[in-house]
């Protein structure tokens, strides 16, 4: 079947943590709302721009796009931006089951407001049926982080000299809604801060005393890495970006953005109070209080809307990265429904991340390479044979990989920048390694949460410290490791993956940190663009009928 959306993208006041902020809604809302489609159903979404001075595109976020590479919805690679006043038309299967998540992909409207969740449910009878119960039903969680500052002020102060950085988060955010403390503002900005404003009323997650409920739970945050809790009940971890997982119980799980989870909980607790989710920062020195809403037993003797009893879990130390890394490495393949790698990659990109400088300006780069987006989309300037679109040369293939201290301050931060991309072999299969190092400040290393456009990828590994092209590769999972769309680089650590170059098309592979995107934390791959069909002309307003730019 079709499932039709008909969105209007507007900016509006908000308040998603009580305090006046103009974002970039969906149909007058933030976060948008929910598209549920059954494995297999062609999804189709309206886009009319009505942000009257600003482009906008919508990336699906785990949905590989097979056979319609156009639809993916990164500005830049896949498609001219959508102009104020023009309306697009996303088109899309949705070919397996799973948590997934839309938002904007151009500057850094994701920020701003434009997010949603993407709920997939398996075809029933299907061979991806799930391998688990449960008798309550479903709740989705949408976890965010939140700023008062306009996403322009933060763009600006990321590409001032210095560098004006916006800081830890004002307020966390469960499916749009968070708390800022009204009255800790100046009395000039408390005017603007409403703390009985009612989209910023708490949600409540209601169960039945004994059932089993499936919480489906997506993290679209800017910046943060986040460590989720409900508060006296376990989790037991079933599935991650659309794969099942072999399940682990934990009280409390990290997600890091761009990624998703589902976890069973059984509502077997005393039901006559209520008790808090929680979302708290991780890896990063938090500056933000505990982000919360409430779970709520039917038939109990607390109201819904009572707060637990219960000061908010504060959650685990933000700077255990060892009880981080357990997870990931916990975080394997269910054994009915594991999809083994390939046995060896045809070629392997080690891609170095660093924190660099260029003209003084602070920016991320891959192999001291910042990345860069092209004014004509890779796919039509591929697609169409235009030459000059994009700087041809390939970026490097790896960095000096023996003597580069990641525990060190790089000696020479320069770097350049390009937007130059890796052409793949069509069905090569392609290993990835992303070492992690220490920043531009000594004894710092922060969490990268990858994410890769059109495909699944193995997790091959985890380690600490500098990757070994000779000693680690013999020690990778091949046995059951897990696909996912987007996985942590752990503070200087590395993290190996393969994926098969399969699905025809040009995809972005970046930091899902927004801020880090935009400054060159990105890479972005060709595969099989001969395979590609017939472009719609509305993804190529930006490039002129004759082939060059406008
Ligand atoms: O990209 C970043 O910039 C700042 C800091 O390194 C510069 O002020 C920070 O914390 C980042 O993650």
């Amino acid at each position: 079947k079709t499932v039709h959306e008909h969105w209007d993208i507007s900016y509006q006041f908000t308040h998603s943590d009580c305090v006046r902020k103009l974002a970039v809604t969906i149909n007058g809302g933030t976060p948008g709302p929910t598209i549920r489609a059954v494995q297999g159903d062609t999804v189709v979404v309206t886009v009319k721009n009505l942000l009257m001075t600003e482009n906008v595109a919508i990336h699906w976020h785990g949905i590989r796009q097979l056979g319609t590479p156009w639809a993916d919805g990164t500005e830049g690679v896949t498609q001219c931006p959508i102009l104020p006043g023009d309306t697009f038309e996303y088109r899309f299967v949705v070919d397996r089951p799973g948590t997934y998540m839309y938002h904007a992909h151009y500057g850094m409207q994701r920020s701003a407001g434009l997010n949603g969740m993407i709920v997939v449910a398996a075809a029933p009878g299907g061979p991806d049926a799930e391998p688990f119960a449960y008798d309550g039903g479903e709740h989705d969680v949408l976890l965010n982080d939140w700023w008062h500052k306009s996403t322009y002020e933060q763009a600006a102060g990321l590409a001032a000299v210095p560098i004006e950085w916006v800081g830890e988060p004002k307020s966390l955010l469960i499916n749009g809604r968070g708390r800022y403390n009204c009255s800790a503002m100046a009395s000039d900005a408390a005017a603007a801060c409403n703390a009985t404003h009612p989209e910023c009323a708490t949600q409540v997650f209601a169960v039945v005393p004994g059932k089993t409920y499936r919480f489906r739970i997506a993290s679209v945050t800017s910046l943060s890495a986040l460590n989720f809790e409900i508060e006296g009940h376990e989790m037991t971890v079933v599935e991650t970006d659309g794969h099942y997982v072999k399940p682990f119980v934990v009280k409390n799980l990290n997600i890091y953005s761009g990624e998703t989870y589902s976890v069973l909980i059984k509502a077997d607790q005393d039901p006559n109070r209520n008790y808090w989710l929680a979302s708290n920062v991780v890896s990063r020195k938090p500056g933000t209080p505990t982000g919360t809403a409430v779970l709520s037993y039917y038939g109990g003797r607390s109201s819904p809307r009572a707060p637990p009893p219960t000061s908010p879990p504060a959650g685990p130390a933000w700077d255990d990265t060892a009880y981080r890394i357990n997870q990931s490495l916990a975080t394997v393949a269910h054994p009915e429904h594991a999809h083994p790698p390939p046995p060896r990659a045809d070629r392997t990109i080690l891609l170095l991340n660093s924190q660099n400088k260029i003209d003084g300006r602070v920016k991320w780069a891959i192999n001291n390479v910042s990345f860069t987006l092209p004014h004509t989309p890779y796919l039509v300037a591929l697609k169409r044979r235009l030459r000059g679109a994009f700087d041809e040369r390939p970026p490097p293939e790896t960095y000096n990989h023996t003597g580069y201290d990641v525990y060190g301050v790089q000696a020479n931060p320069n770097a350049t920048t390009s937007d130059g991309l890796y052409r793949l072999a069509f069905g090569s299969v392609v290993d990835v390694v992303l070492q992690n190092a220490n920043m531009l400040a000594p004894n710092n290393s922060e969490t990268h949460p990858w994410h890769l456009h059109g495909h699944d990828f193995w997790t091959l590994g985890y380690g600490v410290g500098r990757f070994d092209p000779a000693a680690h590769p013999p020690a990778f999972n091949l046995r059951d490791p897990v696909m996912k769309n987007t996985v942590a680089v752990h503070p200087y650590g590395w993290t190996a993956l393969r994926f098969r170059a399969d699905n025809p098309g040009v995809w972005a592979f970046h930091c899902h940190i927004e801020a880090h995107f935009f400054m060159g934390m990105g890479v972005a791959f060709e595969e099989g663009i001969e395979r590609v069909g017939k472009l719609p002309e509305e993804i190529t307003r930006c490039v002129s009928k004759k082939g060059g730019q406008h």
